[in-house]
């Protein structure tokens, strides 16, 4: 489903303090999979993250997606695949923290491909069952801000199932979070797998790499195990 072949991706490129960051990774994971990305500080984990997220472009090689030659898209097309493609979960949550649960989550919904737009009424449906999955019904009208640090990223792992991607990305989603709340997000994220998304998380924590069916290290823009 997703296949990385030789990617090398240069910060500052041409420039005196040019860094080679990735130094030609390629990678294949299989729709469906569990997969883990370890490494020390600094191993580019986070840039592969976002390369995989079409967040990010790459120098030289090919990111392919399903088939599709991500290197070759337009902006637009790239923003397509993301909103619809892809779900993103960030240590930090990244939801807008006075709005209400139910508002965080219909975000994308927004933002989802022309003619698919849905009336609001239809959004929220859509959106109070993507709460419903992760256990935070109840909490709809709730401002993010009275949440807890689980609570919150039960919402923000809702936003980024709501427009039903079949990849979710995740950096370091239980990073701000304690070993009690770690252990419940895991248990969403291995239901979503249960359901045939195929996830891939980036962490520090070896309990949460664990849980994958796979885990990939990576040391100095370098796969040194699990491919
Ligand atoms: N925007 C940038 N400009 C220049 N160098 C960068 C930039 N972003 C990352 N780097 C460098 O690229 C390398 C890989 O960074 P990356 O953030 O991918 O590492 P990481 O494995 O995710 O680290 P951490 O676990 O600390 O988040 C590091 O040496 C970093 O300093």
């Amino acid at each position: 489903m997703l296949k990385l072949d030789k990617i090398i991706k240069t910060y500052n490129k041409g420039k005196n303090n040019a860094f080679e960051a990735l130094h030609g990774i390629s990678l294949t994971v299989e729709s469906g999979e569990m997969v883990a990305i370890v490494g020390t500080s600094g191993a580019g984990k986070s840039t592969l993250l976002h390369i995989l997220a079409c967040i990010d472009g790459y120098d030289s090689g090919e990111y392919y997606i399903d088939d599709m030659v991500i290197g070759k898209l337009s902006e637009g097309k790239m923003a397509d695949i993301r909103n619809e493609k892809i779900g993103m979960v960030m240590q930090d949550f990244a939801l807008i923290e006075e709005f209400t649960a139910l508002d965080n989550v219909m975000i994308p919904l927004d933002f989802a491909a022309r003619g698919k737009k849905k009336g609001k009424k239809e959004r929220k449906e859509i959106a109070i069952k993507m709460l419903e999955m992760v256990q935070m019904q109840n909490f709809a009208d709730k401002p993010v801000n009275s949440l807890s640090g689980g609570q919150k990223q039960r919402v923000a792992i809702a936003r980024a199932i709501v427009n039903e991607p079949s990849l979710i990305l995740a950096d370091e989603p239980t990073g701000a979070l304690d070993t009690e709340t770690t252990r419940e997000i895991m248990k969403v994220f291995i239901d979503l797998n249960k359901q045939g998304k195929t996830i891939i998380i980036v962490t520090h924590d070896l309990t949460v790499a664990e849980q994958c069916s796979r885990v990939i290290k990576i040391e100095d823009g370098v796969i040194i195990e699990g491919n």
